[in-house]
C-alpha cells in the first residue's frame, strides 16, 4: 500500500518540516524538502544540517533540499509544514504545480485569522486540486528528528487515503494512527496551543503542580466544548491530537507556547522573541469563534485578554478563581 506514496514533498524547512522530512526518509520515502530561503537550502545541502531551526540534527540520507517549489510537482503526496498564518500563501504558490487529487497533508496547528477557517479549509480554498489531510498530535520536532518514539494522528475525509498515507509515513518510532475526523484533529492541535500558554503562566507564577493539573483538566473541558460545537468527534479529542497534545504542551518549556506563557508569568513579557508560538496567533480567533457559538472558554479568554493587553496576569488569574463554583460537567 505504501508504494502508492513513494515520493514525498515537504513544503517548509523549519523545525517541524525538517523533522518530518527525516521521519519520511526513515520510513523509506524519497523526500524533497522545500525551503523558501535559498541560503538556508544551500546550508542544508552543504552541511546536511539545519542549525537555525533544528540544531544538532543531521538530515537523513534520502532527503533532498530544494528552493524550487516546481520541483515538488511529481511528488505523490505533500506535507505542508509552514506556520498556520502562512499556509494560505504557500498553498496558493504550490497550487499551479500540483497534479489534481494529490494528497496535501497540512501539519500546521492553528486557525486562520480574518477568515476563522481551519487548516484544511484554507487548503481547500487556496489549492483546490489538492486532497486535503491533516497531521497532528503530541510530537516535538526534536524528538521526532532524533527517532524517539512518537505517535500522531493523520486524518483525511476518506479513511482509505488516511490509512495509506499513515502507512507510507510511519515507522517503528513514528507511529501514525489514521482517522476520518479531519475537524477533530485540526481543532485539537489549534486549541491546545492557546491552553499551553495558560499552563506556562501557571508555571511562571509558581502556582503549584495541583494548579497545573487543574488547568489541564479544565482546559480540556474547554477544548471538548469547542470541538463538539464545531463538529469534532469526542474520541478524537480524547486522543492524540486533543488530550495527548494538550498534556505534552502543558507540561514542559520545550513547548514554545508553554515557554511564552512561562515568560509572561514571570513578568518578562513576550519572550523568547522570534520563536513561533502559534497559540498567541490563534487565541483571538479561537475565542471569537467560541463566542459565536456560545461556547464557554474562560481559560482561553483569559489568555487572549493578557496577550491583547486588556488584562494583566494577576487580573486574569483573579477572574478565573472568582468564577462561581458549579457542577463539573
Ligand atoms: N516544532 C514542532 O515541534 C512542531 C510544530 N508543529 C507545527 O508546525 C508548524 C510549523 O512550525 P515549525 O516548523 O516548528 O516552525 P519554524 O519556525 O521552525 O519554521 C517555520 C518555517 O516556515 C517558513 N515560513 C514562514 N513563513 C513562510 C512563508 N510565508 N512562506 C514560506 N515559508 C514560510 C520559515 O521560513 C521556516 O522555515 C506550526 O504550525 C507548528 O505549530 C507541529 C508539531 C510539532
Ligand atoms: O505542537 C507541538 C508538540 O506537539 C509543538 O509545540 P510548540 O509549538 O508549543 O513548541
Amino acid at each position: 500500500m505504501s508504494a502508492r506514496f513513494a515520493s514525498i514533498g515537504v513544503v517548509g524547512a523549519g523545525a517541524w518540516g525538517t523533522a518530518l522530512a527525516n521521519a519520511s526518509a526513515r520510513a523509506g520515502r524519497e523526500v524533497l524538502l522545500w525551503g523558501r530561503d535559498a541560503a538556508l537550502v544551500e546550508t542544508l545541502r552543504r552541511t546536511r544540517a539545519n542549525p537555525a531551526h533544528l540544531p544538532g540534527v543531521a538530515l537523513a540520507p534520502g532527503v533532498e533540499p530544494t528552493a524550487d517549489l516546481a520541483a515538488l510537482a511529481g511528488a505523490d503526496a505533500i506535507l505542508l509544514v509552514v506556520p498556520a498564518q502562512a499556509s494560505r500563501a504557500v498553498a496558493a504558490a504550490l497550487a499551479p504545480h500540483l497534479a489534481a487529487g494529490t494528497p496535501v497533508v497540512t501539519c500546521a496547528k492553528g486557525i486562520e485569522r480574518g477568515t476563522s477557517l481551519f487548516m484544511t479549509q484554507v487548503l481547500a480554498q487556496a489549492c483546490p486540486a489538492a486532497l486535503p489531510a491533516i497531521l497532528s498530535g503530541p510530537s516535538f520536532a526534536a524528538d521526532v528528528a532524533a527517532g524517539l518514539p512518537t505517535a500522531v494522528t493523520l486524518a483525511a475525509r476518506e479513511i482509505e487515503v488516511a490509512g495509506a498515507l499513515a502507512a507510507a509515513l510511519g515507522s517503528a518510532s513514528f507511529r501514525l494512527y489514521h482517522s476520518r475526523d479531519v475537524r477533530g484533529v485540526e481543532i485539537g492541535g489549534a486549541a491546545k496551543n492557546v491552553l499551553a500558554i495558560a499552563a506556562g503562566i501557571v508555571g511562571g507564577r509558581r502556582l503549584g503542580a495541583s494548579a497545573g493539573a487543574a488547568l489541564i483538566a479544565r482546559g480540556f473541558a474547554e477544548l471538548m466544548r469547542f470541538g463538539k460545537a464545531f463538529g469534532a468527534q469526542a474520541e478524537t479529542l480524547t486522543g492524540l491530537s486533543g488530550l495527548g497534545d494538550l498534556i505534552l504542551t502543558c507540561s514542559t518549556a520545550q513547548s514554545r507556547n508553554y515557554a511564552l506563557g512561562l515568560s509572561l508569568g514571570q513578568d518578562e513579557g513576550l519572550h523568547p522573541p522570534g520563536r513561533l508560538a502559534e497559540g498567541a496567533l490563534t487565541a483571538g480567533v479561537l475565542v471569537a469563534m467560541a463566542d459565536g457559538r456560545g461556547v464557554d472558554m474562560p481559560i482561553a479568554r483569559a489568555v487572549e485578554a493578557v496577550l491583547a493587553g486588556r488584562s494583566d496576569i494577576e487580573q486574569a488569574i483573579g477572574s478565573l478563581l472568582a468564577r462561581p463554583q458549579k457542577a463539573e460537567a
